[in-house]
């Protein structure tokens, strides 16, 4: 197993608050990981570290290493637009442009100098077939992307992130504004995609965890408590109050 992304270390402050404390975590290439704990545990901050989306908040300051292929993302050399187009991100609600379903999914492209427009149907198609999506609105990708549902909205951003080709994709609760088909198919998608990428996901919702991630991380006040193969964390965990978190105890 490749370790594509490794948090090592890692501590981060915003302002007087200690969100993050000494996180280390291995995410391993063509694996699902997942990130669990209850609220205001630091998950959502942890996963803004690995493509620096924390960047943009003034006070915020990120102490250890984060690497990706090995390679330290905090360094001066690491180009961020790089960074983000190769550690992409889906957000918790499903945040397409107001633009057409086809110029949602070229913006990146295009950003990215993209020009030609055969190509750009090509990839346009490729997206959406890999989130699943394709078959769904291929007959109106020039209508506004705010008109399709809140499942194919989410899929929308997942053929958007997937369309600038990331390797790694990050996921912040990606199905807590879906109702349960559309999760189903949102967890479906997470199953396929990892042949092809690397994925991190945040999530509230520990069966959602048990049933798509290989690994779980436990997150507790900022510290990760537990990591380790998912089946083993929910059926064999080490540390009492991953027991207790995963019985129900408490979050
Ligand atoms: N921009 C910010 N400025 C100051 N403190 C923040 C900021 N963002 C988050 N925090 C604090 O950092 C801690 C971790 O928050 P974070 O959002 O990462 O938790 P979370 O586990 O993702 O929670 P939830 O499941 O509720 O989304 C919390 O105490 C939160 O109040």
């Amino acid at each position: 197993m490749n370790v594509k992304m490794a948090a090592k270390n890692v501590n981060l402050h915003y302002g007087e608050v200690h969100a993050l404390k000494s996180v280390n975590l291995n995410a391993y290439e063509n694996h699902v990981t997942a990130l669990i704990g209850p609220s205001g545990c630091g998950k959502s901050t942890f996963i803004k570290t690995l493509n620096r989306m924390n960047d943009l908040i003034q006070s915020v300051r990120v102490e250890g290493e984060i690497t990706l292929d090995g390679e330290d993302i905090y360094s001066r050399d690491m180009d961020v637009t790089l960074l983000r187009k190769r550690v992409g991100m889906v957000f918790q609600q499903p945040n397409p442009f107001p633009m057409s379903i086809y110029d949602n999914i070229a913006y990146g492209p295009r950003i990215h100098g993209m020009k030609n427009h055969a190509k750009l149907d090509e990839i346009v198609e490729k997206s959406l077939r890999g989130a699943a999506l394709w078959d769904e609105v291929h007959d109106r990708l020039k209508k506004s992307a705010l008109g399709l549902s809140g499942g194919q909205q989410q899929r929308l951003c997942i053929a958007r992130a997937l369309a600038v080709e990331p390797e790694v994709l990050l996921m912040d609760e990606p199905t807590s504004a879906l109702d349960p088909i559309s999760t189903m198919k949102i967890e479906e998608l997470a199953g396929e995609l990892k042949k092809q990428y690397t994925i991190i996901i945040v999530t509230h919702n520990m069966q959602q965890a048990a049933r798509i991630s290989d690994f779980t991380a436990f997150f507790l006040h900022g510290e990760i408590v537990e990591f380790s193969e998912t089946n083993t964390l929910f059926s064999m965990p080490k540390d009492k109050r991953t027991e207790d978190y995963i019985t129900g105890r408490f979050g």
